[in-house]
């Protein structure tokens, strides 16, 4: 059977499907079989094909158990792919068999900054439903013995299914490639949205990328389609200046290397005065403070990715900020998912933009440990997680 076939023996009946579960902070995930509910009204059950592990679900995975958002066990995982299996009452705009990507931030196109140019974070449903389902917030998982699952972040794709609601699902074309479907769900969307909508490069401009991960190289991939004329990472992992040349990146600064001087003082000697955009993909204060001064006085701006990992607060310099330097942060890239990921699909098969490159790692979904040990090492850039059926 192709797998992206779906069958219907259990439209509208609870179905039973293996789950990678996360029970404590910073244990390997479980594979468990799960009960999962029928899609409930403007939902989407969705048959999982591959899924991916972006940093943010480690951020989470090591959120310290005690902290007030979190909450365990829970289904990780909000990079993936899958086609649709049965739909709740009043969603129309998928149906079964649609091939559709999940994603964390949630567009309804209705509320004031769904119709607004300047905004993608919807109002009506928040900037991600980080535990468990959007218009209730009860969960559609429980394990074998009746105890709740938790959702996160409105996706939970480290499941053979799962259940999204429909402002969370973009539809794609059927026979879009699916490994590139899985990374637009967020870390190669987020890194071009950053770099196009958030900072809007432009020709001739220089910039500096802290963090070569997947984030780090999707913003180096659209800076170049830009035209920027000097693209300089910064990463501790020296590998990361060959890998990243092949997506655009020209320079590299390694902070271990920087003997006496700070990353930002080297950045302003290679960019004359400091670079036009600097863009933090690691999740760090420290770093995006770094980022930030090494932004060029009179108009660099900076572009804040990462997710802290520690919560830490981020201190600049308010005179720094007086000389016309800017901050700014997004997520999802500033793209608004449901018009911005077929707009991006469709820029990939015109081939206008080069998004190959960045699966470096396939393991089967029992194997998805090893996944999080590849990030862990740093040896990655996107691992793909293949669903078994
Ligand atoms: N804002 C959003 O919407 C959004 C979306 C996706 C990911 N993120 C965040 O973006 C960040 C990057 O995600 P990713 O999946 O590309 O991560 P990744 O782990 O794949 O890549 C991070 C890179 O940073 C480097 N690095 C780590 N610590 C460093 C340090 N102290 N100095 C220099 N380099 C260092 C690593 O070597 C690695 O190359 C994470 O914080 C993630 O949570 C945000
Ligand atoms: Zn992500
Ligand atoms: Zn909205």
């Amino acid at each position: 059977m192709p797998i992206r076939s779906i069958t219907r023996e259990f439209i509208g009946k609870p179905i039973r499907c293996k789950a990678a579960i996360c029970k404590k902070s910073g244990e390997p995930l479980v594979i468990e079989e799960v009960e999962l509910d029928p899609p409930k009204s403007w939902e989407v059950r969705i048959k999982i094909l591959c899924t991916s592990l972006c940093h943010s679900d480690v951020t989470f995975w090591k959120m310290d158990s005690s902290a007030p958002a979190a909450k365990f066990p829970i289904i990780l995982g909000h990079e993936a792919v899958g086609v649709v299996e049965s739909v709740g009452e009043h969603v129309e705009e998928v149906k079964e068999g649609d091939l559709v990507v999940p994603v964390f931030l949630a567009n309804c196109g209705e509320c004031r900054d769904c119709e607004s140019r300047k905004s993608n974070m919807c109002s009506k449903f928040g900037s991600g439903a980080i535990r468990d389902m959007p218009r209730d917030g009860t969960s559609r998982f429980r394990d074998m013995n009746g105890k709740v699952v938790h959702h996160l972040l409105g996706v939970s794709s480290f499941s053979q299914y799962t259940v999204v609601d429909v402002t969370h699902v973009v539809k794609i074309h059927h026979h879009f490639p699916l490994h590139m479907a899985c990374l637009l769900s967020c870390g190669v969307s987020t890194g071009v949205g950053a770099a196009w909508k958030v900072a809007d490069v432009e020709k001739g401009s220089t910039v500096a990328i802290f963090g070569l991960g997947a984030v780090g190289l999707a913003v180096a991939v659209a800076a170049k389609q830009r035209g920027a004329s000097k693209i300089i990472g910064v990463d501790l992992n020296q590998d990361k200046f060959e890998i990243g040349k092949q997506f655009g990146v020209t320079d590299f600064v390694n902070p271990s290397s920087c003997n006496d001087k700070s990353v930002s003082e080297v950045i302003k000697d290679m960019t004359d005065g400091g670079a036009d955009y600097c863009f933090e993909c690691i999740g760090l204060a420290s770093l995006m403070a770094e980022a930030f001064n090494s932004s060029r006085e009179g108009w660099g701006k900076t572009v804040i990715i990462g997710v802290e990992m520690h919560g830490s607060p981020l201190s600049v310099s308010s005179y720094s900020i007086l000389k016309g330097r800017t901050i700014t942060g997004s997520l999802f890239g500033g793209f608004k998912p449901k018009t911005d990921i077929p707009l991006l699909a469709n820029k990939y098969l015109d081939k206008e933009l080069n998004l190959d490159g960045f699966v470096s790692q396939e393991v089967d979904f029992k194997d998805i440990n090893k996944a999080f040990d590849y990030l862990l090492q740093g040896n990655t850039i996107r691992c793909i997680i293949r669903m078994d059926h």
